[in-house]
This record gives C-alpha cells, structure tokens and sequence, in this order.
C-alpha cells in the first residue's frame, strides 16, 4: 500500500461506499462553504446583518465538522446512512431557514438550497423519508415566514410571504416527486442489472459446465487445450488421456438410465477426487471423459489413472448391483513438442481402441 492510499485509509475509510459517503459530504461541505462566502460578501455590502452571519458562519461550520466525524464513523458508531441523510436533511434545512432570516433582500433566492438539500438527500432516503423531509421544509419555512410576517411586516408583507411560500413549496413538492420517480427508475436500473448479471454467470454456467457431472464439458475443455497451446506455443510436459467406463451400455439397459446417470456422476467424482491440483477432466461425451495433466511426464499421468483406477473400482451406487465392479480403460499418451492437442487427443483415442481391444479395465500408453 502506497502512503498516499494508507492517507486516504485513514481520512476517508477502507470500505468504498464510506468513502463515497465521505466524499459526498465533502462536496457538501463546498456548498456550504459557498454559501457562507456569499452571505459574507453580501455582508460587506451591507445587505445582510454581520452579526448574524458570523453566528451562522461558525453554526454551519461545526455542523459540518461535526457532520464529516458522524460520517467517517458511521459504521462505528452504528449510525444507518439513511438516519444520518436525515439529520443531515434537517440540518440544512435549519441554516437555510436562518440565512432566510438574516438575507434581507436575498432571502428568496436563497430558498433554492432548499431544493438542492431534498434533492441531495433523496439519493440516501426512502422515498417515504424524502417527502417527510420536504413536508418539515416546507413546514420550517412556512413558519419562518409567518414569524416574520407577523413581527415585521414592514420588511415581510405577509402577502409576498405568502405568495413566495406558495411558489416555493409548489417547488419544493414537485422536486419531491421527481427524485421520487427519478429514483424509482435508479432502483428499476439497478435490479434490471442483478438480472442481467445473473443471467450471465447462468449462461457461463451452461457454456462451461456439463450438466449431468459438473464437470468442465466439451466445449470449455476445447477453449482451455487452445488457450494451453497458445501459453505453451514451444511445447512442453503436457498429457491427455481419454477414459471411457466398461460396458456402459449393459448398466444402461440392465438398471435403467437413471442409473447409467448416477454412475455418471459417481465417476466422475471419483476421478476428480483422485486429480493433483492442475490437473483437468471434463466429460467430452457419453460415458467418455478426457483428462488433461499439464507439467506431467508419463509415468506421472499413469500414477493420476491408477489413482483413479482405485477409487472407480471402489465405487458403490445405491441400487446397482453389479456382477463386477466398475472399470473403465483409457488411452494416454504425452504432448509431442508444439503440436497440436487435436494430435494428442487422436493419439490417446487410438490408445483407448487398444485398450478396450485388449479386453478393457486397463490403460493403454501412446
Ligand atoms: N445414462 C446415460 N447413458 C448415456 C449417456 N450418454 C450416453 N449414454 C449411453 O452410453 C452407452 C455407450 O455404449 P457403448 O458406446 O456401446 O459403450 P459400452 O457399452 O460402454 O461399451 P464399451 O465402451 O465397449 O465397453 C450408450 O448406450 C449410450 O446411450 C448419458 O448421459 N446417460
């Protein structure tokens, strides 16, 4: 870890979405400051009263000092994002109320942060929080207005209050609803993703995967001898061996082809459990199977085959009752130089022939 990450670790946290709460509040805390630099040059114009926006200045300030320690340690102090959005919603909303308070002529313009406050807060809310939130702003600046209205009437003619609550609150609802619909289509989006994503990993699945086994099927196994081939372009220790169970068809039609399914699987676990770690079997078809041993020399992919040989001959499936125990045969034979798997696997498919010629329950090496 750089030092510049291990920084970053320590300020803003190690889980990722903390750190996008952390820097979304960051950005916040500009348009806070942005904000109260505004309020500060109206001040130098003697449009808003100074004493007021000192208090409000150092007001904002810890609130969101205060804010980014909540955030950055949310997770420890077991407070839910959306309980924080919530304070953070009413936070905003008490200092635009008092910026409404102490902005003299600027004060309507200011009522457009508070759009920007539910619309920023509708992103960690349910939607039933969102309108909470923008009922208590509208509730807050009616009653701010009123207030003024009622004080100083001069400065707040209640009929202006009045008709910039109207079109302020119209606002403000119809920005509710919006980032309502708006995030209704981002959850829609998003379970569209899940779907979509598991509907990949299902035709993965199915592209790579024999149904039956589980193990890889045909098709995968060809990708993966052609991407060996292109790694290993020069040739070097690699083994194929093509096993194919005895008499399968006798079991087929002495038990049935459920039963030729489950001594399928059998076998197939079987032999995978009988593999070294780099080692590949996939059901190439029927009841054959082709083993690839990468770095294996011979004598080593004969040792895999007896291993295998074992535990085939070990097996036991319910409700089969053979007069012998399961065999199979197999060809093996080692990757020639450079050349082509397709050569390999030809050489072992001949070694397999030999193999159930010679009376089967036995390896053939090519
Ligand atoms: N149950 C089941 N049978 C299958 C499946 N795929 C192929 N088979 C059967 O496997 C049998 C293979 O028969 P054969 O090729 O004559 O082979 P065998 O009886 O094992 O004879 P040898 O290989 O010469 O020992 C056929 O009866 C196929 O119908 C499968 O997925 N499930």
């Amino acid at each position: 870890m750089t030092r510049k990450d291990a920084l970053a670790t320590v300020l803003l946290g190690p889980d990722p979405k903390l750190r996008r709460m952390v820097a979304y509040w960051a950005a916040t805390g500009v348009l806070y400051g942005v904000c109260t630099a505004l309020i500060l040059v109206a001040t130098d114009f003697g449009l808003v009263d100074r004493a007021g926006a000192y208090a409000l200045t150092s007001y904002s300030f810890t609130g969101v000092l205060v804010f980014m320690a909540l955030v950055r340690f949310s997770a420890v102090l077991g407070i839910a994002p959306r309980t924080l959005a919530v304070l953070q919603g009413l936070f905003a909303i008490s200092c635009n109320m008092w910026v409404y308070t102490i902005a003299g002529p600027l004060r309507e313009a200011s009522l457009i942060m508070l759009l920007v406050v539910v619309a920023f807060c509708t992103f960690a809310m349910r939607p039933r929080q969102t309108l909470l939130l923008s009922a208590a702003g509208i509730a807050a600046m009616g009653a701010t207005m009123w207030w003024h209205a009622a004080h100083d009437p001069a400065h707040y003619p209640p009929l202006v209050e009045g008709l910039t609550f109207g079109f302020a609150s119209a606002g403000l609802f119809a920005i509710t609803l919006l980032t309502g619909e708006m995030n209704k289509l981002r959850a829609r989006l998003k379970r569209q993703k899940e779907d979509l994503l598991a509907a990949v990993a299902t035709i993965r699945t199915l592209a790579t995967v024999d149904e039956l086994t589980s193990l890889a099927n045909r098709r995968h196994m060809n990708e993966v001898l052609a991407a060996e081939e292109r790694r290993q372009a020069h040739g070097h220790a690699a083994c194929i061996a093509l096993l194919d169970i005895d008499f399968f068809k006798t079991i087929n039609d002495r038990f049935g082809h459920a039963h030729g399914d489950a001594v399928l699987r059998a076998f197939a676990q079987a032999a995978q459990g009988a593999l070294r770690g780099s080692d590949m079997l996939a059901r190439w078809g029927g009841e054959e199977f082709l083993l690839m041993l990468p770095n294996a020399d011979l004598p080593e992919a004969q040792q895999v085959l007896a291993r295998i040989a074992a535990k085939v001959v070990a097996l036991e499936v319910p409700g089969l009752e053979l007069d012998c125990a399961l065999s199979f045969s197999a060809g093996v034979t080692a990757r020639a130089g450079g050349e082509p798997f397709a050569d390999t696997i030809n050489r072992a498919d001949k070694a397999l022939y030999r193999a159930k010629a010679e009376g089967r329950n036995r390896v053939v090496a090519a």
